[in-house]
C-alpha cells in the first residue's frame, strides 16, 4: 500500500542520518526535501536563522506549535542547554507517531515532550499539566490562521513574560497577514522581520522575531 511523505521523510532520516546525531537528521531531511520531495519544514536557510535566534535567547522553556515531522524540533532542541524542556503541540496523528521517531533518532527524547493534541486545548493546561511558569521562546509554524489567536490565548494564560521572544515562520509565504497586522502594531510586542526564501525554493518567505514587553 501507499506510502506518506511523512513516512518516506522518516525512511530516509533512518537510512541516511546517525541515530543519536541531531544535526545529520537535520541534513537528511533537507536532502531529501531538497532532492527527492518537497515538504513544509522550516528547511535550511530559515533554519539557520532559527538557530542564530535559539542560541541568542539560550531558552530553557521553549514552545512549538505545530511539529509536523520534529525537523525543526530536532533542530531547536539540539541548541538547548542541559536542563531546557522543548514542548510540541502535534495534533494530526500519523505526524506525531513519525516525529516521535524522527526525535528519537535524534536522540533527543529526553528534551523533548511532543503533545498529541490541538494548541487551543493544551496552551491552557501548560502550567498545571507541565509545571510551565513562561514561556522563554515559542516557534509557530502551525495553520497560518491560528497563530493570532494562539497568540492571545498564550497572552491570556500568562505564558508570555516581559522578554519572551515568539519566532513566526511563513509570515510572507503562505503568509500571516492578520498575526502580522497585530504583532507590528501592538504595543506590547517589539518585532523584527528576517527576510529569508520560503524552504528549498527561490520563493520569498521569512521569519518574524518579536519580544513580549510584558
Ligand atoms: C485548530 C488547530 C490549530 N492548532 C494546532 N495544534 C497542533 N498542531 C497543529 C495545529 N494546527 C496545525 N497543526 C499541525 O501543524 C502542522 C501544520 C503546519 C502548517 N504549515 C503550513 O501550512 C506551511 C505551508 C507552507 C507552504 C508554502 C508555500 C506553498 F506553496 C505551500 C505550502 C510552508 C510552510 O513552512 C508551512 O509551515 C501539521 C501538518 C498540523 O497537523
Ligand atoms: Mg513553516
Amino acid at each position: 500500500t501507499q506510502t506518506t511523505r511523512p513516512q518516506r521523510m522518516l525512511a530516509a532520516v533512518q537510512k541516511n542520518a546517525t541515530r543519536g546525531d541531531p544535526r545529520s537528521v537535520v541534513k537528511a531531511i533537507d536532502q531529501f526535501c531538497r532532492q527527492k520531495e518537497w515538504a513544509m519544514n522550516v528547511g535550511d536557510e530559515k533554519g539557520c536563522i532559527l538557530d542564530s535566534v535559539v542560541t541568542e535567547v539560550n531558552p530553557a522553556t521553549v514552545l512549538e506549535l505545530g511539529t509536523y515531522c520534529g525537523y525543526s524540533t530536532v533542530r531547536i532542541a539540539s541548541l538547548l542547554p542541559p536542563d531546557a524542556k522543548l514542548i510540541t503541540l502535534e495534533f494530526n496523528p500519523h505526524n506525531a507517531a513519525i516525529a516521535r521517531q524522527v526525535i528519537a533518532w535524534a536522540g533527543l527524547g529526553d528534551k523533548i515532550q511532543l503533545v498529541e493534541g490541538a494548541s487551543g486545548d493544551w496552551i491552557p493546561k501548560m502550567k498545571e499539566k507541565f509545571g510551565i511558569e513562561t514561556f522563554d521562546l515559542v516557534f509557530l509554524d502551525h495553520w497560518k490562521d491560528r497563530y493570532l489567536p494562539d497568540t492571545k490565548l498564550m497572552e491570556e494564560c500568562g505564558l508570555l513574560r516581559k522578554g519572551s521572544i515568539l519566532l513566526a515562520d511563513n509570515v510572507i509565504s503562505p503568509g500571516t497577514p492578520d498575526y502580522l497586522e497585530y504583532i507590528r502594531n501592538s504595543p506590547r510586542y517589539k518585532s523584527q522581520y528576517f527576510r529569508s526564501h520560503l524552504e528549498y525554493t527561490k520563493a520569498e518567505d521569512g521569519l518574524e522575531k518579536s519580544v513580549f514587553l510584558g
